[in-house]
């Protein structure tokens, strides 16, 4: 097994180089180069903890790990930082699952994958012999440059700058981001939106003078986000932990067909899905749920990715995006691998912010339904769930929840269904709360907090509650042309 490039430049490298390089050099994403079906191992997976079944999946793709160092991955980040043994636990809902991604150090998704790659990059670094040291560059909407910054702080030879938008993040994404301690992090809000820090970051990437100048002064760059390969096969895991989950409880039978509904932005989460399903894990369907800034509803409905629209800011922030970067990866295997077709759809995008799929293309994506939620139903949902089950979803949860209803309506389909949750309702406390009882506009983000779980009876997870005691480490905001400006200004160069 080896990557390769999404836009077909013959570039064949080891997983462990993936993993440093973030992009390829022709500014595709890198792809592996087959996916091995395990299907006929399934039913010896059942009873694996979340640790044993990581490595039966993650050894199919970072195939120049070995054992000994996988395993020593996988141990290091599954551990006590998850407030439960079970790492990704499933709570049922009525007649649905709620897959919760959200018990680790940051309570969002993000932390499944963002625990384990420090140490996956580390051991790239060493395997490869790589003298330089290392830089990563990531883009957040709120969730991932938190998860980022924690799993990466003060680990050796590696420096991590974070740009978020300034005003495009909830308050505790915020000053999650702003109180994180490590002398190697860097925290920069932009004027500016996600897919203006995500564009400037990848043009970084592929500037070539600036990769050379910042090379001589001891440096490369590299992507916390799930354009890296690091970032998105550790995603895979828990699609087939949480099947597995339900034929042990015998929700299911093994070799059922479940949903899962994904809750989407930069379009990672939802593909490691589909990375799971090509690797034989028995799928319906994928229900991308989309908010307002429903540009991925509109491909799947009519095979045109238009992202010439405002975006709009949401109670959902971190799938406030237009440029679902992710995409081009199922770009790649909707057309059968066929990179020109993907170059060109690319091009496309970039000269005229929108491309059209052939038929044939669009074919291929019948595992995929298209959903998207408005703000006002978003909140409905959120008190709906509560009043009814007195379980108490998110607002990205809540987009999700709300697609799904709306799947079934139009389609009467009873498939088994697991709903993706990716966040805490800590996190976006205010208008999670507003959604179930009135908020009085003099409290503070704590008192907010400390409301919510008083009237819901929930826990307020341990890294949420302790923001109060931390001290601001960061405030620097910049332009979004000023990106560069900010990088070297931290290296000190
Ligand atoms: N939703 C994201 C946006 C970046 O997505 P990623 O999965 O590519 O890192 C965020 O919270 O930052």
């Amino acid at each position: 097994m080896y990557f390769i490039s999404t836009r077909g430049n013959n570039e064949k490298i080891t997983a462990s180089q993936a993993i440093i390089k973030g992009l390829s050099t022709d500014k595709g994403l890198y792809v592996p180069s087959t996916f091995k079906d395990i299907s006929d191992q399934l039913e010896n997976l059942v009873d694996l903890d979340y640790k044993e079944l990581a490595y039966v999946i993650l050894k199919e793709f970072l195939t120049d790990y070995s054992e000994k160092e996988l395993k020593y991955c996988i141990e290091s980040a599954y551990d006590e930082k998850f407030d439960t043994e079970k790492i990704a636990p499933i709570s049922k809902v009525g007649n649905d699952y709620v897959l919760e991604l959200y018990h680790g150090p940051t309570c969002a998704f993000k932390d499944m994958a963002l625990t384990i790659m420090p140490y996956l990059l580390k051991t790239a670094i060493e395997k490869n012999n790589l003298q330089e040291e290392v830089v990563i560059l990531t883009a957040t909407s709120g969730d991932t440059g938190k998860a980022a910054l924690e799993g990466f702080s003060d680990v050796d030879k590696i420096k991590i700058v974070v740009f978020f938008p300034e005003n495009g993040v909830s308050p505790i994404q915020k000053l999650q981001m702003k109180t994180t301690k490590g002398q190697n992090t860097c925290v920069v809000g932009i004027n500016g939106n996600f897919d203006d820090a995500q564009t400037g970051v990848k043009n970084i990437f592929s500037d070539e003078e600036f990769n050379k100048d910042l090379k001589e002064k001891g440096y490369i760059l590299s992507s916390a986000n799930s354009i890296n390969i690091g970032r998105l096969t550790p995603q895979v895991v828990y699609y087939f932990y949480s099947y597995l989950q339900l034929v042990k409880e015998n929700e299911i039978a093994l070799g059922d067909k479940i949903n899962f509904v994904v809750p989407t932005g930069n379009f990672g989460n939802i593909l490691a899905g589909y990375y799971a399903k090509k690797m034989g894990l028995p799928v319906n369907k994928f229900i991308c749920a989309s908010n307002d800034n429903n540009v991925l509803y509109d491909f799947f409905k009519t095979g045109v990715y238009d992202r010439n629209r405002e975006l709009k800011l949401t109670t959902s922030p971190s799938m406030d995006i237009l440029i679902s970067s992710n995409l081009e990866r199922l770009l790649f295997e909707i057309s059968n691998r066929d990179t020109n077709k993907v170059n060109s759809l690319i091009d496309d995008l970039n000269n005229k912010g929108v491309y059209k799929i052939d038929e044939e293309m669009k074919k291929n994506l019948s595992s995929f339904y298209g959903g998207y939620s408005t703000e006002n139903v978003v909140t409905e949902t959120i008190k709906e769930v509560f009043d009814k089950y007195k379980y108490l979803l998110d607002t990205h949860t809540a987009v999700a929840y709300s697609c799904y209803e709306k799947y079934v309506e139009d389609t009467n389909d009873n498939t088994k269904t697991v709903i993706v949750s990716t966040a805490s309702p800590y996190k976006f406390s205010k208008d999670v709360l507003s959604s179930i009882s009135n908020v009085d506009n003099n409290l503070d983000d704590f008192e907010i907090i400390n409301k919510l779980s008083d009237l819901t009876n929930t826990k307020i997870p341990a890294p949420i509650k302790e923001l109060k005691d931390l001290d601001i480490k960061h405030n620097i905001t910049c332009e979004k042309d000023e990106l560069k400006y900010e990088i070297l200004k931290f290296l000190g160069k």
